[in-house]
C-alpha cells in the first residue's frame, strides 16, 4: 500500500537509538557470516585433502565437497549488501529478523530468517486487517554492513504501545521508488508488496500466470519467484534447470544482476534472440516480415525445404562391379530420398538409412543372373561398395548433414525458395523473405534477425541430429579418472565452466519463466513449448503492451505450449514505476488500443506532467539536468540508428546516463526521464503501433518529454490539457 512521502532529514534521537540497536544485531550477523565463511573454506580444504588418497572414491568426494563449498562461499560472498533488511515484532514479544539468507548462531537459533522461508511470509503479507500476529514491521536499510535507515509500519498501534515499541521512518516503499535509476535493475526483496508476494510464492506446479500493467513489478516478481523456487526445491530446479526468457539482449543485461544479488547464480537467462545454440540475434525484421515469420505460415515451406533434394547435390550415381556399370539417375535418386524420408523424416538422422537404400538400389541394377547365381554375393557387394572412398564421398555429397542455418541461407535464393513455397507464399513474400536470409549467419557478416530464431529451431527439429562422435561433453569428469595418481585438481571454476557448457546444450528445463509474454509470436511459443515440455511455468505479461498484431493468436499458441497444466492466475494492480501524471498521459493510448482493459493505479504523484518539446537536443539536455539518474531517448524502429548517431556526442559525454533505444527494445526497461521521439511515427510503424507507443510512454519514473520535431507553436507547452481530455 502507498506510504506517506519520505523524509530526507537526519535521524532524530529515537531513530538513532533504534538504529544502534539494529546495528548491534547486524554486526552479530556479519560476525557469524565470517564464521560460516571460515567453515566453508575449511570444508573446501578438507575436500582437497581427500583427493590425496589417490583413489577414485577420494576424487569423487573431493570433487563433490569442493563444488559444494564453492557454492556456499559464492552465496555467502554475494550477501554483504543489505544482508538483514527486515524485522517483525510479534504480539508475544518475539522478534524475527528477515534477510537475504538464513543465518543461525552457534546454538542453532535463527539470527536471520531467509526471506523465502515460510517464517518470513508475514513480512510481506501482514496487513492491519490481517496482522498474522505482527505488531510492527520494520524495514532496515544498510549500506554494506552499516545500518543507515529504518522505516516502520505499525499494524496494531495499541499493542505496540503496550510493548513499548518505537516507530521510526516514513515509508520504505516510497524511498525505494524514488531512488535514482541506474543501468541495472535492483532486487525489491525488502519491499515486496502483498499481492506481489502471493505471486512469488505461487505453487511450483503447473503454470503461474502473472498479468498487470506497466511498472506493476511483473519482472521483479518473476525474478524473485525464480529465487524462491530455487530455495524451496533446490535439487529439482538446480539440476533440472530454470530458464528465464526476456524480450531482448538489452533487457537481459538490465535484469541479470537481480538473481546474483539474491544469492542465486544458476538460472539461465536468455533473450528471444538467443534460444538457439550458436545464434545471438538482436536485429528485428520490419513489422510485415516479422508477422509472416512469426505466424506459422512458413511451417509447410520449411518442411519442404528440409525434404527437398539440396541444391548442388550430384544428379547421378555411378559405380562398377565385376565389370558391370551401375548407374542411378537423378529421378531414381529423388525416389530413394522420398522413400527414406517417408520412413524417417529427419534427414540428418536418416543418413544411415539413405546409405542402405542406395546400396540396395545399386544391387538391383546388377544383371539378374549375377544376383541369382551367387547367393552370398549380396553381402560381399554391400561391404565392397561401402568400403570404397568414392562411395563414401558420394553419400556425403548426396546426403549432406546440414545445419538449420545452412537451410535458411539456402532459402536466400528466391528461385529455390519459390520452389519450396508452392502456393503458400506470393511472389512479393518470396522476394522479401529471400532477401532477408541471403548470406545471413556466415561469419556473422549479415546476422539473422530475432524473428529467424524460431525458424532455425524449427528447422533443427525437422533436420534431426546427426549421430554424434563421442566428445568431452559426454563425461564431464572423465579427465579426473585418468591414470592412478592425481594428475590435476579440478577447480570449482572449471566445473562451473563445464556446467555452463552443459547448460548451453540443455534441451529442456524444469521451470521456464517467460517475461513480456504478450509479445511472443506463435512460432516463438513453439520454441518455448519444446524447451519447457517437461517444465512447470511462470508466464508474465500485459496484453495491452502486446507488439504481436493478433494477441488472440499468440494466446492460443501459449495454451498449446502449456498443455493441460493447472493455471494459477495473479493480477498486479499497482504501477510502482511511473508518476501518476506520466501514467495518466500514457493511459490514453492504452484505452485507445484496448478500451476494455483494466489499467493499474500509479501510486506516486510528482506534480510534474509530461511536457512537449520541438527540439530533440534541448529536450535531452533538459532531461539530463532534471534527473540524477538515467535518460532514455525512445524512437521508432526505423530511426533509432540515425538518432543514436545524431546524439552520439551527448551519449559519450553523459557517462552512461543517456541511451538511445527503439520502442521495441525499450520493453521492460525504465529510465528516470524518457524522451519519446516522434510518437506518431512509433504509432504508425506497425499494426500494434498504439500499444508500442504505450510501452514507450510508460518507461519513465519521473519526467516524460514528448518530442515532435517541427510541431510548431505548441512548442514548450506542457500537455497537462491533453491528459485530462
Ligand atoms: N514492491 C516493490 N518495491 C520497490 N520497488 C518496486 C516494487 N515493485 C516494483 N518496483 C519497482 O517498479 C519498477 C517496475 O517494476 P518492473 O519492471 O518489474 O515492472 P513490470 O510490471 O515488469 O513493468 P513493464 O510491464 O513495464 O515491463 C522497478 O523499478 C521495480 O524495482
Amino acid at each position: 500500500m502507498p506510504q506517506p512521502a519520505t523524509s530526507t532529514g537526519a535521524p532524530d534521537r529515537a531513530q538513532r537509538a533504534e538504529m544502534q540497536a539494529e546495528q548491534r544485531h547486524v554486526d552479530r550477523v556479519h560476525e557469524r557470516l565470517e564464521v560460516m565463511r571460515r567453515h566453508a573454506r575449511a570444508y573446501e580444504a578438507e575436500g582437497h585433502r581427500r583427493a590425496l588418497f589417490g583413489n577414485e572414491g577420494g576424487l569423487v568426494e573431493r570433487d563433490a565437497i569442493v563444488y559444494q563449498a564453492a557454492v556456499w562461499l559464492r552465496r555467502l560472498d554475494s550477501q554483504e549488501e543489505g544482508l538483514v533488511f527486515g524485522r517483525l515484532d510479534f504480539d508475544d514479544g518475539e522478534i524475527r529478523h528477515i534477510g537475504r539468507i538464513g543465518v543461525r548462531d552457534e546454538e542453532y537459533e535463527p539470527l536471520v530468517v531467509d526471506w523465502r522461508a515460510p517464517a518470513a511470509a508475514a513480512f510481506y503479507r501482514a496487513t492491519p486487517a490481517e496482522r498474522m500476529d505482527v505488531v510492527r514491521r520494520r524495514t532496515i536499510r544498510c549500506v554494506g554492513a552499516k545500518v543507515t535507515r529504518l522505516d516502520d509500519d505499525l499494524l496494531d498501534p495499541d499493542r505496540a504501545r503496550s510493548l513499548e515499541l518505537t516507530v521510526v521512518g516514513d515509508g520504505a516503499l516510497m524511498a525505494a521508488l524514488t531512488r535514482k535509476r541506474g543501468a541495472a535493475m535492483h532486487d525489491i526483496v525488502a519491499t515486496i508488496q502483498k499481492e506481489q508476494d502471493l505471486a512469488v510464492r505461487s505453487p511450483a506446479e503447473g503454470a503461474t500466470i502473472i498479468t498487470g500493467g506497466p511498472g506493476t513489478g511483473k519482472t521483479a516478481v518473476a525474478l524473485h519467484r525464480a529465487a524462491y523456487l530455487l530455495f524451496n526445491e533446490r535439487k529439482r530446479f538446480e539440476s533440472g534447470g530454470v530458464l528465464i526468457v526476456g524480450p531482448s539482449a538489452v533487457f537481459v543485461s538490465y535484469i541479470e544482476q537481480v538473481l546474483p544479488s539474491l544469492g542465486e547464480h544458476t538460472a539461465a537467462l536468455r533473450s528471444l534472440g538467443e534460444l538457439v545454440e550458436g545464434v545471438r540475434a538482436t536485429r528485428h525484421d520490419p513489422a510485415d516480415l516479422a508477422q509472416l515469420k512469426g505466424s506459422g505460415a512458413l511451417l509447410p515451406v520449411l518442411g519442404r525445404a528440409v525434404r527437398a533434394t539440396p541444391p548442388g547435390t550430384p544428379r547421378q550415381f555411378r559405380a562398377t562391379y565385376h565389370g558391370h556399370v551401375i548407374q542411378l539417375d537423378g529421378h531414381r535418386l529423388d525416389d530413394l530420398r522420398r522413400t527414406v524420408l517417408h520412413r524417417n523424416s529427419r534427414p540428418n538422422a536418416a543418413r544411415a538409412n539413405a546409405e542402405t537404400a542406395l546400396v540396395e538400389a545399386a544391387w538391383e541394377r546388377l544383371p539378374a543372373e549375377l544376383r541369382e547365381r551367387r547367393r552370398t554375393e549380396r553381402a560381399i557387394f554391400d561391404r565392397d561398395l561401402r568400403d570404397r572412398s568414392d562411395f563414401e564421398l558420394f553419400v556425403q555429397q548426396w546426403w549432406p548433414y546440414r545445419t538449420a542455418q545452412e537451410v535458411l541461407r539456402m532459402c536466400g535464393d528466391p528461385q529455390t525458395l519459390a520452389r519450396y513455397a508452392g502456393r503458400h507464399l506470393d511472389r512479393a513474400q518470396v522476394e522479401a523473405l529471400a532477401e532477408s536470409w541471403r548470406g545471413r549467419g556466415d561469419d556473422g557478416a549479415r546476422d539473422f534477425a530475432v524473428e529467424d530464431v524460431p525458424l532455425l529451431d524449427e528447422l533443427a527439429q525437422l533436420l534431426g541430429t546427426a549421430p554424434q562422435e563421442d566428445d568431452d561433453e559426454e563425461d564431464l569428469y572423465s579427465n579426473l579418472f585418468e591414470g592412478s595418481s592425481v594428475a590435476e585438481v579440478s577447480s570449482w571454476a572449471d566445473r562451473t565452466a563445464q556446467a555452463g557448457r552443459r547448460d548451453r546444450v540443455r534441451e529442456s528445463f524444469a521451470h521456464v519463466i517467460v517475461d513480456e509474454a504478450q509479445d511472443l509470436s506463435p512460432m516463438q511459443w513453439r520454441v518455448l513449448g519444446r524447451l519447457g515440455r517437461r517444465a512447470t511455468w511462470t508466464i508474465v505479461g500485459d496484453p495491452v503492451q502486446s507488439a504481436w498484431p493478433d494477441p488472440q493468436e499468440s494466446a492460443a499458441a501459449m495454451r498449446v505450449a502449456l498443455g493441460d497444466r493447472t493455471h494459477y492466475v495473479h493480477e498486479l494492480r499497482t504501477n510502482y514505476r511511473n508518476s501518476a501524471e506520466i501514467f495518466a498521459y500514457a493511459a490514453q493510448y492504452a484505452r485507445k488500443a484496448a478500451p476494455e482493459a483494466s489499467l493499474p493505479d500509479a501510486v506516486r504523484s510528482t506534480g510534474i506532467p509530461p511536457e512537449h518539446r520541438e527540439d530533440l537536443e534541448s529536450a535531452v539536455d533538459e532531461a539530463l539536468a532534471a534527473v540524477e539518474g538515467t535518460v532514455g531517448v525512445i524512437t521508432a524502429l526505423g530511426t533509432a540508428r540515425a538518432t543514436a548517431s545524431r546524439l552520439g556526442a551527448r551519449v559519450d559525454a553523459a557517462d552512461g546516463r543517456l541511451v538511445v533505444i527503439d520502442a521495441l527494445d525499450a520493453k521492460g526497461l525504465e529510465y528516470d526521464a524518457a524522451v519519446v521521439l516522434d510518437p506518431e511515427e512509433i504509432e504508425g510503424e506497425s499494426p500494434a503501433g498504439t500499444r508500442t507507443l504505450y510501452v514507450a510512454l510508460t518507461r519513465a519514473t519521473q519526467r516524460l518529454y514528448i518530442c515532435r520535431p517541427g510541431s510548431g507553436p505548441r512548442g514548450t507547452d506542457t500537455i497537462a490539457g491533453a491528459m485530462t481530455d
